[in-house]
């Protein structure tokens, strides 16, 4: 079976090539895919390689699992999918907590739900690069920042990003080459209901939600964006697709389980 994740790394070997250039070899097994930028030859590929490039591997072996993004309307059932993920599978994924600039709601708490942050400091922030994603949303400021995902990924956890259409378009300007999930709710009328019964949003905000969620599922139909597309409509049927996935893709060669 072919795996995404680097099983071992043996017998590595420095050297100066003839141009004097740094250069290591050495072996992975059993197979491997590094965002196909290497063609597999065998089940034992014997490769020579840059400094930096070992460092890339070597980063992303001892960095744990690739991310899970989950991307969707508001209102399209990710966070209902994401419980019943943390249910079924309590040891294998953690959260990344996101920054924002919004007012806690009751019961929120600071480091828990969100780091809560102040507009100025979220800036400050995000042009020093400490975030690997950030939108402004309803006149509040989310972001997720690369510290956050490293505390879950250096714990051997699949890390779960819950972001909007403009955070995948950012998580995908760099290196994290996560898995892709798109939500998407049975249709805009079925949203407008399920925000309503919700009764978090307010006119103003229903509104923006449902304003934004059409190009969102555009987005989230062109082909190439996202690994895997799941209709909400009946959730039972819609969370076995998520499972199925997870277990099939997610959860393989990552050793944990
Ligand atoms: N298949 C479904 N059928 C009916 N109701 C659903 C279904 N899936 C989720 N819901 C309900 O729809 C509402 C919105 O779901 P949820 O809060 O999970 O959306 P979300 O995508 O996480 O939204 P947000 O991005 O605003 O956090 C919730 O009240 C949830 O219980």
């Amino acid at each position: 079976m072919l795996c995404h994740e680097i099983k071992f790394i043996e017998d590595i070997k420095f050297y100066l090539d003839d141009n004097d250039r740094k250069k290591c070899e050495f072996e992975l097994r059993p197979t491997f895919d590094f965002a196909n930028s290497i063609k597999r030859e065998s089940q034992f590929a014997h490769l020579t390689i840059t400094i930096n490039f070992i460092r890339a591997l070597h980063k992303m072996a001892t960095n744990g699992p690739k991310p899970l993004v989950f991307c969707g309307p508001s209102g399209s059932g990710k966070s209902t999918m994401l419980t019943k993920l943390l249910v079924d599978y309590p040891t294998h994924f953690g959260f990344s907590v996101s920054h924002t600039t919004r007012l806690p709601r009751e019961g929120e708490v600071d480091g828990v739900h969100y780091h809560f942050t102040t507009v100025k400091q979220m800036k400050e922030d995000i042009n020093e690069g400490k975030f690997i994603e950030s939108a402004t949303f309803g006149g509040n400021m989310y972001g997720t920042s690369i510290k956050a995902v490293e505390v879950v990924r250096d714990s051997g956890k699949v890390c779960i990003l819950d972001i909007d259409v403009q955070g995948v378009k950012q998580v995908k300007q760099t290196s994290l080459n996560p898995w892709y999930v798109f939500v998407k709710p049975p249709s805009l009328d079925a949203l407008e209901e399920r925000l309503k019964k919700r009764k978090t949003e307010n006119l103003t905000s229903l509104t923006l939600r449902l304003q934004a969620a059409q190009k969102e599922i555009e987005y989230g139909e062109e082909a190439g964006n996202f690994d895997l597309l799941v209709i909400n409509d009946d959730l039972h049927h819609a969370y076995d697709e998520i499972k199925k996935f997870v277990e099939d893709k997610v959860l393989c060669g990552n050793n944990i389980g």
